[in-house]
């Protein structure tokens, strides 16, 4: 494929970027009355409105032509037809299948993988409903109250956000609780609000081989066999979701408790798998169903929709303009609802550790830049932290803004109810007021004029107005939905999928592969050896060293 500094968009692009540096978003909204209407669309459940963005009319084209050029419409189909794209795993991508409605057959060396999942799907349906039930209860025969999930990167973030972001649509008789680090503070605080024989541990680990789910485990094994449990009773206390059934079985966990999943989801992209299958017992088998349906409607439109109509595409082209030709190296996610708050740290190991890299897919290093460092947290608590440094440094950080129009009512009490509806018309207002702050800014002139009248000298009033200048022209999108209902939170998280592999595909990466978190995972096991004991430490380097030793205090 040609190089992707040599397209001829890529080459529009750097043209246009010193000129559009030029320009000031406050003049193109005067300059074009139907700016907002304009640059806004809905899918899904969802609106963007990216009308605050640095560019003009010729920019968006060039960077649909820019798609065209790298071939995506072709890499879409490829994706979603499961083509083994993850070349270098040799592995198809399908997470699309997971939430496939379509009675379409999507074939993986062959074979029709729908039956799979659908058999898995019913299983994890079977299962939700036996718990809640209370078909399947601890061994003393009490109904399951409390759920401990132990896994980590793409099998906990993803569970836990959901999860937390669907709070109003909790079962009333359960809670789900989360553990990931290796850190023995975290188990232990969880095993301390447990009650053995109410609690259900769902062990998710695709390649059954990662060391803090494996330990985390054992842990609670452990603790549940010197609580009263005996082994007997281990299958009605300990389930598992991986890709490696033997290894689940050989660990311990009886067959019949294995959810299995295919090694064509990968771990940041699972959710949708039995990995979910916390969120189903959270919340009911059919929110779950939702969520996919949800993702499922984000699929047709991303296949369906032409670029320049596309949300993710749009998204994702933005997010190309500004980190190759703007000089952005990061992006914020602003979520304004507080359920929502995990969503930063969820799409963080989504897109960096899919597009955090630099060999193309041939081989090569790249001569651009790649995926962004994706940070933020919810608002409007970051306005008092953070946003200073968005308003007024000299670091371009476009921002996605999140905001749901409407919040479950959570309280029947009328006064309480109120309340709630002046916090949401003061968190709306923060939102929008944010967004309208960093496009428009305050003129030197403006702070100098507001300085009038305050008794300060000419030289003073000079210094302060400078202080209190804000450039503006920061860009931002903001997402607006009715509800974050179960089906528009699948539809957010399937659009920021679909965002991160349009981007991969510019950029020529390989988006599902993760080479990076290998090394430090080896070295890690080398320097438990020798803390251990178990081998010397003379290999290590002398920093390495000294810190072990500092550990070991010797
Ligand atoms: O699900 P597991 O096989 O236990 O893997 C858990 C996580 O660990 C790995 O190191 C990867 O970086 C993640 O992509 C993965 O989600």
């Amino acid at each position: 494929m040609e190089k992707l500094k040599q397209t001829p968009a890529w080459i529009n692009l750097e043209h246009h970027a010193p000129l559009v540096k030029r320009y000031h978003m406050r003049d193109m909204f005067v300059a074009d009355k139907n700016r907002a209407t304009k640059y806004s669309l809905d899918a899904a459940g969802i609106h963007l409105d990216y009308s605050k963005n640095r560019v003009t009319q010729e920019v968006l084209d060039n960077l649909f032509d820019l798609a065209t050029q790298r071939q995506l419409a072709e890499k879409i189909s490829a994706m979603f037809s499961g083509k083994k794209i993850n070349t270098t795993e040799n592995r198809a991508v399908l997470h699309t299948a997971l939430r496939n409605f379509s009675d379409k057959p999507v074939m993986v060396d062959g074979e029709n993988v729908m039956p799979q999942v659908k058999a898995t799907l019913t299983k994890m349906e079977q299962f939700t409903v036996d718990v809640h039930s209370g078909k399947h209860t601890g061994y003393t025969g009490k109904a399951i109250k409390k759920v401990v999930s132990i896994g980590i990167g793409g099998s906990f973030l993803g569970p836990k956000i959901v999860t937390e972001a669907l709070k109003p649509y909790w079962h009333k008789d359960i809670s789900v609780v989360f553990v990931a680090n290796v850190d023995g503070c975290h188990i232990h605080d969880v095993l301390n609000t447990c009650d053995i024989e109410e609690t259900l541990f769902v062990m998710s680990s695709k390649s059954f081989g990662t060391q803090e789910t494996l330990q985390n485990t054992l842990s609670a094994k452990a603790w549940f066999l010197n609580n009263g449990g005996n082994q007997n009773d281990i299958a009605k206390h300990f389930v598992a979701v991986s890709s490696n059934v033997k290894a689940a079985v050989d660990f311990g966990m009886a067959e019949q408790n294995v959810f299995p999943m295919a090694d064509w989801v990968g771990g940041r992209y699972s959710l949708w798998s039995a990995i979910g299958l916390p969120i189903c017992l959270a919340l009911g088998y059919q929110h779950f169903e939702a969520l996919l349906h949800g993702a499922y409607d984000m699929d047709c439109h991303f296949q369906s929709a032409p670029f320049d109509q596309n949300m993710p595409v749009i998204l994702a082209m933005l997010g190309i303009w500004y980190r190759n030709f703007m000089g952005a190296q990061s992006h914020a996610l602003l979520p304004y609802y507080h359920y929502l708050r995990g969503l930063p740290a969820y799409v963080q190991q989504l897109d960096m550790e899919s597009n955090g890299k630099i060999a193309t897919l041939d081989g090569r290093t790249v001569d651009h830049g790649t995926g962004p460092i994706i940070w933020g947290s919810e608002g409007s608590n970051g306005q008092h932290s953070f946003y200073q440094l968005i308003h007024q440094s000299n670091l371009p950080i476009p921002a996605d803004f999140m905001f749901p129009i409407n919040v479950p009512s959570l309280s029947d009490e009328k006064q309480e109810r109120e309340n709630q509806t002046l916090h949401h018309q003061m968190l709306a207002s923060n939102c929008f007021g944010q967004t309208q702050a960093l496009m428009q800014g305050k003129s030197f002139e403006e702070c100098y004029k507001d300085l009038d009248g305050k008794g300060l000298s000419d030289d003073e009033r000079h210094t302060l107005a400078a202080h209190k200048t804000m450039a503006g022209n920061n860009p931002s999108n903001t997402l607006v939905f009715d509800t974050l209902n179960p089906k528009t939170l699948g539809a957010l998280i399937a659009m920021y999928e679909h965002k991160v592999y349009v981007q991969g595909c510019i950029w020529g990466l390989n988006s599902f592969d993760q080479w990076g978190v290998e090394l430090g995972k080896v070295l890690g096991n080398q320097v438990l050896d020798m803390i251990q004991g178990k081998s010397s430490m003379n290999e290590a380097d002398a920093s390495t060293q000294a810190l072990i030793k500092r550990f070991l205090q010797q």
